[in-house]
């Protein structure tokens, strides 16, 4: 199994376990990641986390061995598309959900932990949109999301446009990261949410619904799926296929 969930409570857990490949997303993860926005809506839940299993990685993004056998823009667009509408659902439904950013967090990672409402950042984590490596662009709605969260134009611009990963401390200071944590990634999660867990949960709920009332006007999901398709377009030219054929090609 490639995911695991967990609920303790009142979090529901959702963690990738695919540590020997930085846990990168497959299609079982992306099914996983359906059931996951489909328990947040149990009455009971006050908060969601996600993570990746082990201490090196958050998610390396879309697993590159898996998805390089979509070649055209039509065949990319169906994962796009329904990553995108996943982390849509999961950035507008009201349960407040922290992305506990254990380690690296690069392309499609970086994009889950950017459509979460936190992001726990542990000290020696790296994240980044790395797509323009791979001469993409973001295709789950990550830069939408973080322009509408309010990321200053001109930092989100060098940010996606570099595709570097950038260090826990300057991902504080762009506003990426909400906190940086060293030592256990659980225990910096209840330390995290212990003055909002003696709420009831009904109050963070209505916080996240208000707030998100931008992020819920149809034309903004719209954008997430023009988002989608810009990186379908890029993705079936030959500048891509070669990237990635160089990055599956290095690990021999
Ligand atoms: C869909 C799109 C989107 O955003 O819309 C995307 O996500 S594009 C995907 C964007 N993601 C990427 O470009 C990530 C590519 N991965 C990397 O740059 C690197 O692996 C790092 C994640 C920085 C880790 O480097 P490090 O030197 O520590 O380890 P490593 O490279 O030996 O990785 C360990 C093993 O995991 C594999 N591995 C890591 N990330 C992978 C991925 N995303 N897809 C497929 N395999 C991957 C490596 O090939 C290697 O396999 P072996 O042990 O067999 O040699």
């Amino acid at each position: 199994m490639s995911f695991r969930i967990t609920k303790l409570d009142g979090i529901v857990q959702f963690q990738i376990t695919r540590p020997e490949i930085h846990n990168a997303v497959n299609h079982e993860v992306v099914d996983g990641f359906a059931l996951f926005i489909e328990q947040l809506a149990q009455e009971d839940v006050q908060f969601g986390v996600v993570t990746g299993e082990g201490d090196k990685a958050f998610c390396s993004g879309g697993d590159l061995s898996v998805f390089h056998s979509l070649r055209t823009e039509q065949q990319a667009l169906e994962i796009h598309e329904r990553m995108a509408t996943l982390l849509y659902k999961l950035a507008t439904q009201p349960v407040p959900v922290i992305a506990l950013v254990n380690g690296t967090a690069i392309g499609g990672g970086a994009e889950i932990a950017s459509a979460c409402d936190y992001r726990l950042v542990s000290q020696h984590a790296r994240a980044g949109f790395v797509q323009g490596t791979l001469a993409i662009t973001s295709g789950w709605g990550g830069t939408t999301f973080l322009q509408l969260k309010g990321i200053p134009y001109d930092k989100l611009l060098k940010f996606t446009t570099e595709a570097k990963p950038l260090p826990a401390d300057e991902l504080k200071d762009l506003g990426w990261a909400t906190s940086v944590y060293s030592g256990d990634k659980w225990a910096a999660v209840a330390d995290f949410v212990k003055q909002m867990k003696q709420l009831h949960p009904s109050v963070a709920k209505s916080y996240k619904t208000l707030l998100t009332t931008e992020l819920r006007k149809p034309e903004v999901y719209e954008r997430v799926l023009d988002e989608a398709r810009m990186c379908a377009k890029l993705w079936e030219l030959d500048a891509h296929h070669e990237a990635v054929d160089r990055f599956l090609a290095r690990k021999k």
